[in-house]
C-alpha cells in the first residue's frame, strides 16, 4: 500500500467523519438504528420468521455486525469487513421484492423513531435503497441463471 494510499484512506475517512458529525451522526445514532429496526423486523410478520429462521437465538452477534456494517458506511472506519450478498443469497427461497420494500419501510420508520436528522435519515435511506437494489438485481434479476 502506497503512502499515497493510506493518505487518500486518512483523508477520506476524516471527511466521512466531519460529514457524518454534521448531520449529527454518532455511534450512539447507529447503535440505536441497529437495536430499534431489528426490534421492529423481529416483531413483524412477514420479515420476523425470515430472520428467526436464520438467526435464531444468536442475536447479539448480528447485532453487532449490523452495527459494524453501517458505522463503517457512515465513518469509514473499516469496522466491517464481511460479504452480505452470500447471506442473502442462502435466504433466496424465503424472500421476495415485497420483503425489501417491508424491510426499507421500516428502516425508514426507525429513523423518525431515533429522531435521526433529515439530512441523515436521507443519508441511511439512500444507502438502504441503494443496497437493496443491488440485492434485490442479484437475487431476483441474474441474467446468470
Ligand atoms: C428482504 C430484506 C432482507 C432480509 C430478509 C435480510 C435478512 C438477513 C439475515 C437473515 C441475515 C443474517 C444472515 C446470517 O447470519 O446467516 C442478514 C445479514 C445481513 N444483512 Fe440483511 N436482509 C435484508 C435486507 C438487507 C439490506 C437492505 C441490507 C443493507 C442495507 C442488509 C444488510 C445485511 C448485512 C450487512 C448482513 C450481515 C452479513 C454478514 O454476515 O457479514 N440486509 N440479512
Amino acid at each position: 500500500m502506497s503512502a499515497n494510499y493510506s493518505l487518500r484512506a486518512t483523508e477520506a475517512r476524516e471527511a466521512a467523519r466531519a460529514e457524518a458529525a454534521a448531520m449529527g451522526i454518532t455511534a450512539r445514532t447507529v447503535s440505536d438504528l441497529v437495536d430499534t429496526f431489528y426490534g421492529h423486523v423481529r416483531a413483524d410478520a412477514d420479515l420476523g420468521p425470515i430472520f428467526e429462521k436464520a438467526i435464531g437465538d444468536t442475536w447479539e452477534p448480528h447485532l453487532d455486525t449490523m452495527k459494524r456494517f453501517w458505522s463503517a458506511i457512515v465513518f469509514h472506519d473499516g469496522g466491517y469487513s464481511g460479504r452480505p450478498m452470500p447471506a442473502h443469497v442462502k435466504l433466496k427461497p424465503d424472500i421476495a421484492p415485497e420483503h425489501f420494500a417491508r424491510w426499507l419501510g421500516l428502516f425508514e420508520q426507525t429513523l423518525d423513531e431515533i429522531g435521526a436528522s433529515e439530512a441523515a435519515k436521507a443519508a441511511f435511506l439512500d444507502r438502504a435503497n441503494r443496497i437493496a437494489k443491488s440485492f434485490q438485481l442479484q437475487l431476483f434479476y441474474s441474467p446468470y441463471e
